[in-house]
């Protein structure tokens, strides 16, 4: 696929992916836009379908991946969550880099394909500290809140595996890790910044 390289952000559910990305396309809209994925999950109190998500039925969305729709796809925490290739293209067709924010299944299941991101880990400072950020951020049942932290002991263990991720966050201080973010991803910036002040 064309345009400047995408970046993967993964990493337990609470980290702060979303808090984090939604700054970086704030300070830079025309340098990123985001990956907007399907789920089957119902959308949250702020939540905007075709924004955060597309919010379709498991039927629709199985219909889709049936048909090849999907880059990648994968079962989290009871819902069906996936990135269409449309969702990639219309980010990419911007000259845009394409941000995606995936569970650890996607980000195995991206690394089989062509589309070569950076991978970038968010990760909590501690499982207390995730608990309690997921806990206060007042979106999850006991049981999908259980689920999570399953998940996310399963993903701490895995993101250690050697070239995982190209760049590992522990998101303590939010601007200490907005930060150290931005700095990883300073010369990509860069680079999209040059081609749209020379064209
Ligand atoms: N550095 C931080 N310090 C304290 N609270 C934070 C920090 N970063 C994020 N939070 C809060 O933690 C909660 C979880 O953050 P966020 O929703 O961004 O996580 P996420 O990784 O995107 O989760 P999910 O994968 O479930 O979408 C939010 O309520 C957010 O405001
Ligand atoms: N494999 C994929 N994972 C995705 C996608 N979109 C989001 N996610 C991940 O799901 C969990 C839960 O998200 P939430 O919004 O319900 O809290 C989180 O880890 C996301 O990164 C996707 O398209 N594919």
């Amino acid at each position: 696929m064309a345009g400047p390289r995408p970046v993967v952000f993964s990493g337990p559910s609470g980290a702060g992916k979303s808090t984090l990305l939604k700054k970086l396309i704030k300070e830079h809209e025309n340098v990123f836009g985001f990956s907007v994925s399907h789920t089957t999950r119902n959308p949250r109190p702020g939540e905007e379908n075709g924004r955060d998500y597309h919010y379709v039925t498991r039927e629709a969305m199985q219909a889709a991946i049936n048909n090849g729709e999907f880059i990648e796809n994968a079962e989290f925490s009871g819902n069906l969550y996936g990135t269409s290739k449309a969702a990639v293209q219309a980010v990419q067709a911007k000259n845009l880099i394409c941000i995606l924010d995936i569970d650890m299944q996607g980000v195995k299941n991206i690394k089989k394909t062509d589309l070569n991101p950076m991978y970038i880990s968010i990760q909590p400072p501690s499982m207390e500290i995730l608990e309690k950020r997921l806990r206060d951020r007042n979106t999850e049942s006991e049981e999908s809140l259980r689920k999570r932290l399953h998940a996310a002991n399963v993903d701490m263990e895995l993101s250690k595996e050697p070239g995982m991720f190209d760049v590992v966050i522990v998101n303590d201080n939010l601007e200490d890790a907005y930060k150290n973010l931005k700095q990883a991803l300073l010369e990509e910036i860069n680079k999209v910044k040059k081609t749209k002040t020379s064209s």
